[in-house]
């Protein structure tokens, strides 16, 4: 009998088809994806890792329906993304997707509790205030709510990003170097938070990162160079990932 893990990672949350990203045209192109095809399952945690300019940020960018693609398909669900409208996409990304992004991005007039609220409040729903408190305790957050960004720590900033994320329920959480702006005290904090909205509310992840440490946080990591997926890791520790990554930039 399968366990619920296996079973649990068998629905297929996000889904990368032959996705090429070509910048520029003709002679000044520069290929940023070259025919990148990567599945996503419900609950796991990804890391995507490889060296600078292999392809990281532009594969987040893809999937997210941020940057349009130049051929092959995404799906998120059910849904193929790279044939909706702008509209269409701003839709799908505010109802089915979570960001978090290296520089926080918070709104520095708003408090903590309204940039949380934020992104449910622009998407016209009601808030689950259950779900909020869940949140807002399992990331330590309560004492916190009344202030505002400038008053809060990197860490505890990025915590209240990572709240704003979660707080929609959605299908994809996607992070772009989380902890890049983090002391390694608080980015543990926060890569222990993505992880424990894994295991405890079977978030799906997909996290681009430089760090090996961060990266073993992951259930499985996705190594580009140059635009192509080239290797993959299960179960990463710290050193394999970094034996992985000094072989690659050889
Ligand atoms: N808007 C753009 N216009 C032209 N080229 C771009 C653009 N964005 C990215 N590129 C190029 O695409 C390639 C991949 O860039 P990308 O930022 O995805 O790499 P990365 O792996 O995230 O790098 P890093 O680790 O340094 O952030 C690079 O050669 C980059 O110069």
């Amino acid at each position: 009998m399968r366990s619920l893990t296996e079973r649990k990672h068998q629905q297929q949350v996000a889904v990368a088809d032959e996705v090429v990203k070509a910048y520029g045209r003709r002679d000044n192109a520069v290929h940023a994806l070259r025919g990148v095809s990567a599945t996503f399952s419900a609950g796991q945690f990804t890391a995507i890792m490889g060296p600078s300019g292999s392809g990281k940020s532009t594969f987040l960018h893809c999937m997210s329906g941020l940057d349009p693609v130049t051929s092959g398909s995404i799906r998120i669900g059910d849904l193929e993304i790279t044939a909706l409208s702008r509209t269409e996409l701003t839709k799908l990304r505010r109802e089915r997707m979570g960001f978090v992004f290296q520089a926080f991005n918070l709104l520095p007039i708003l408090t903590a509790e309204e940039n949380i609220r934020l992104t449910g409040r622009l998407g016209g729903r009601r808030a689950d205030e259950s779900w909020f408190a869940t949140i807002v305790d399992s990331l330590g957050l309560r004492g916190r709510l009344r202030h505002r960004p400038a008053e809060l720590s990197g860490g505890q900033q990025q915590r209240v990003a990572v709240a704003r994320a979660l707080l929609t329920r959605p299908e994809v959480l996607f992070a772009d170097e989380p902890t890049g702006n983090l002391d390694s005290k608080s980015g543990t904090e926060v890569l222990g938070f993505l992880r424990n909205a894994v295991d405890s509310f079977q978030q799906t992840v997909v996290m681009v990162t430089h760090d090996p440490v961060a990266a073993s946080y992951a259930d499985r990591v996705l190594f580009l160079v140059d635009g192509r997926i080239v290797d993959e890791l299960s179960g990463p520790t710290r050193d394999l990932v970094h034996a992985r990554m000094r072989r690659l930039e050889g």
